[in-house]
């Protein structure tokens, strides 16, 4: 028996989306466009999937390699429109053709419409023109097609005269799903060619070439879908997010990437007498809220001691009292605002770093024990000689800091005594006066007026400038924490800070696409979004780089980019117009990208996301060399960059599987045997690792399988994502139908060339090099390992 596995594979490219985020490493905070086509509907298709049977030969002995012609003819009309064509199949008399036919919603077709079949045997397909003879056609009506039982027919192929029976054929119909009353979808199949693979139309890769305005976007990014839609099982759906390696081309890899700069420059900056201070996230965004502080307050203080002052001039005792309230209200919150350690600790550093200070080390910020504040001390007693305006770290004094901070608070305190006098004295006054001559009150405006003003200018004073005091300091030693991080940005490192941000660019557009793809297939999952907030996701990419010659560097990029993916938080918000576009904020060592999701949507979720849990990200990078280079690079070159960074995020991933297995219960998983299953691979994947053998390809395999049964999203990247990784994908959906959907092993072989050849992956490719052919020449495929080589006429010179 024959199983009908009937795949669409999909693709889809966000333009927009990378466009945008160019801005956003210049800005902190920004938005970036997202086609609302991001939500892969299923369409309504129209597929036809042919299989023919018992095709007779012209000449016996004869190998037929078949084809189908499909042709339409509608009601009203009398002429046959060619319409689409099948791949050919080679040497059987019993072809299943797996390259479906299908008709979009668009497509003007009526149960009246009839559609001819057309076989072909194919003599000779070397030459660009494929030499072919008819075989056999057949007719029918599409209502019998939609009217039959299990919408099926087999139907008889007859020679030109309808004389002779050349064998059956036998057409499926495939419904997937539908679209809602006015819908259009975004997912068009290809115009000039109705097959299967269905390719969004893409405008972003024209004109591109590896371009310095274009380098914090994203190379060739893709979504790779495979839908399985086989009567017998469930449907499914299998995604990989095909993207070139982020990495700064433009810059180029003269000098290598990202992991041995940023060592040389580690390295290089430890024999350095100045070292920069590690702050914390929170404590660089606490010094910026203590900043913004400070500027809000300051000015209001101000106002609201001359609004007091002026009160006094008045003479005023109602007014007094509410400006006194409002001073005091602000003073306190304004002492409250430094309470903070990183003040203290910011300001201890500070005066430790300044030139000629005795301390060679970096000040640490407040936590250093006191034991460890007095060996760094006495560590060199005498060592330089300082300019006498530079006070020397034994005499700072660190208590200065509270007495100048805490002057404020008493200073406020005098100004609220001299108030509570005056306004005593007058009270006491006004009686007495009143008592006997309530006219004499008028007098005593005048007389005491100035005296309130007088008694108060001082304290006043006093209060604006001890607050300036503390302004002074806190304003410097908070300048002092963010400066720790732009000192990083001196022109020593500004380059290398500048391609670790192309590259964390790159990184991050393909992240947010998979992130928002993966949350809209399992909106309806419990356990996966269960799984999103307990644990976090599962990120797992799938390297094709060689570690020779330039390819060495783009993966040293690659490998920074991704793991600086650790950095970012995701958050799920309702969108409150029909603006869906992902918020991003944040700075290098902390993003949180909100994401938008419509009021229905967003009520499925569990009651910790609704609230804004920031949901972690777990990035793993697995690479395996597969080209000639990675021959060259095994002989003579070196692979420890690739067994590296092999091994780490093999760490990575287990400390996963472990929070995993800690956080969710035992049942989570689809099947009870899975737990055990995942042990399995990571164990295996620990062997392969280990193993240290040539272009091992199973390490890909073990880590996309455990990627998969872990709920993660799936990336696979080679330099352009167009070669390489094109083989890379097909294999992986051809190994998951025969392991997932019963693909025959017999129909293996056929079914990767079909995908290579006909599915979307060479639509992906003429779209980048206008061209249907893969960049591989015969020599570089002989170092390739067999199942990632494409079928012959797939591939060739071609410009890229
Ligand atoms: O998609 P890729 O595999 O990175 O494309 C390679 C291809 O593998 C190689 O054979 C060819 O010589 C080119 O270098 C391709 O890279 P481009 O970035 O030039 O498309």
């Amino acid at each position: 028996m024959r199983t009908h596995i009937h795949i669409l594979e999909l693709m889809s490219l966000w333009h927009g989306a990378l466009q945008k985020l160019q801005v956003f490493l210049v800005e902190t905070k920004s938005q970036f466009t997202f086609s609302q086509s991001f939500l892969l509907r299923i369409l309504f298709l129209f597929v036809l999937s042919p299989a023919c049977k018992d095709l007779v030969a012209a000449t016996r002995d004869r190998k037929l390699n078949t084809f189908i012609q499909v042709s339409v003819l509608h009601p009203a009309e009398h002429i046959l429109t060619r319409y689409s064509s099948t791949e050919i199949v080679e040497g059987t008399k019993d072809p299943l053709f797996l390259t479906g036919v299908t008709f979009p919603p668009e497509y003007p077709i009526y149960e009246e419409t009839k559609i001819k079949l057309t076989v072909y045997d194919v003599k000779d397909k070397s030459q660009d023109t494929v030499s072919r003879s008819f075989l056999g056609c057949t007719t029918f009506r599409v209502a019998d097609l939609v009217k039959s039982k299990e919408q099926q027919l087999t139907l008889t192929l007859k020679t030109s005269d309808g004389g002779k029976t050349v064998g059956t054929i036998e057409v499926n119909l495939v419904k997937m799903g539908e679209l809602e009353d006015g819908e259009t979808d975004p997912i068009t199949t290809d115009a000039q060619d109705q097959k299967c693979a269905l390719v969004r139309e893409c405008t972003a890769t024209e004109g591109i070439s590896g371009e310095k305005t274009l380098e914090f976007i994203p190379i060739n990014l893709h979504l790779q879908r495979m839908h399985v839609h086989s009567p017998q099982l469930k449907d499914s759906l299998y995604d990989v997010i095909t993207v070139g390696a982020p990495a700064a081309h433009f810059q180029g890899f003269k000098n290598g990437g990202l992991r041995k700069l940023l060592s040389k420059f580690e390295a290089e900056r430890r024999n350095t007498g100045y070292q920069c201070i590690y702050y914390s996230p929170e404590n660089t965004a606490k010094a910026k809220e203590v900043l913004s502080n400070i500027n809000h307050l300051q000015p209001l203080i101000s106002s609201h001691a001359d609004l007091l002052l002026n009160s006094a001039s008045q003479h005023s005792p109602d007014s007094l009292k509410n400006s006194l309230k409002m001073l005091s209200e602000k003073t306190e919150l304004f002492v409250h605002a430094f309470k903070d350690q990183l003040v203290r600790s910011a300001l201890l550093a500070l005066y430790t770093a300044r030139p000629g200070s005795v301390l060679k080390k970096p000040a640490v910020p407040r936590n250093t024990t006191e034991e460890e504040g007095d060996l760094q001390h006495q560590g060199h007693p005498s060592q330089i000689k300082r300019q006498d305006s530079i006070p020397h770290h034994s005499e700072y004094d660190e208590e200065e800091w509270d007495r100048v901070w805490a002057n404020v608070g008493k200073s406020l305190n005098c100004v609220i005594a001299m108030v509570d006098r005056l306004l005593e004295k007058d009270n006491v006054s006004s009686t007495k006066e009143g008592e006997n001559d309530p006219s004499a009150a008028d007098c005593k405006v005048f007389h005491t007026g100035g005296d309130w003003y007088e008694q108060l200018y001082p304290l006043v004073i006093t209060l604006k400038d001890c607050m300036g005091e503390v302004v002074t300091r806190a304003k410097q030693s908070m300048a002092f924490v963010l400066l720790q991080e732009l000192a990083c940005g001196l022109p020593q490192c500004l380059m290398l800070t500048l391609r670790r941000d192309i590259v964390f660019s790159q990184a991050l557009a393909g992240l947010v696409c998979g992130f928002i793809i993966k949350l809209h297939t399992g909106l309806h999952d419990q356990g996966f979004l269960q799984q999103l907030h307990t644990v976090g996701l599962l990120v797992q990419y799938e390297g094709l780089l060689s570690t020779y010659s330039e390819e060495a560097g783009m993966l040293e990029d690659m490998a920074v980019g991704i793991s600086d993916l650790q950095k970012v938080m995701f958050k799920i918000i309702e969108a409150k117009s029909e603006d869906f576009l992902p918020i991003i904020t944040g700075r290098r060592e902390h993003y949180v990208i909100e994401v938008q999701l419509p009021a229905k949507m967003f009520e499925l979720l569990p009651q910790e996301i609704k609230e804004g849990k920031l949901l972690r990200m777990y990035p793993v990078l697995f690479n395996v060399g597969i080209n000639e280079q990675q021959t060259l690079a095994e002989r003579f070159g070196d692979t420890t960059l690739q067994e590296n960074i092999n091994q780490e995020n093999l760490e990575l991933l287990k400390e996963y599987y472990k929070l995993f297995t800690e956080k969710m219960p035992p049942d989570c998983l689809p099947h009870f045997q899975e737990q055990n299953d995942l042990k399995g691979l990571l164990e295996n994947l620990h062997q392969n690792i280990q193993a240290k053998k040539r272009k091992n390809v199973e390490i890909m395999w073990l880590a996309a399988t455990i990627c998969r049964k872990l709920n993660g999203v799936r990336f696979t990247c080679c330099k352009s994502a167009k070669d390489r990784t094109s083989m890379s994908v097909t294999l992986e959906q051809c190994s998951i139908l025969r392991d997932e959907h019963q693909l025959h092993k017999d129909f293996f072989i056929r079914a990767l060339d079909c995908m290579r050849r006909e599915g979307c992956r060479i639509e992906n490719v003429l779209k980048n090099v206008k061209c249907r052919k893969y960049a591989f020449n015969m020599i570089q495929l002989m170092a390739f390992p067999k199942y990632y080589r494409p079928p012959e006429g797939t591939y060739g010179k071609a410009d890229t």
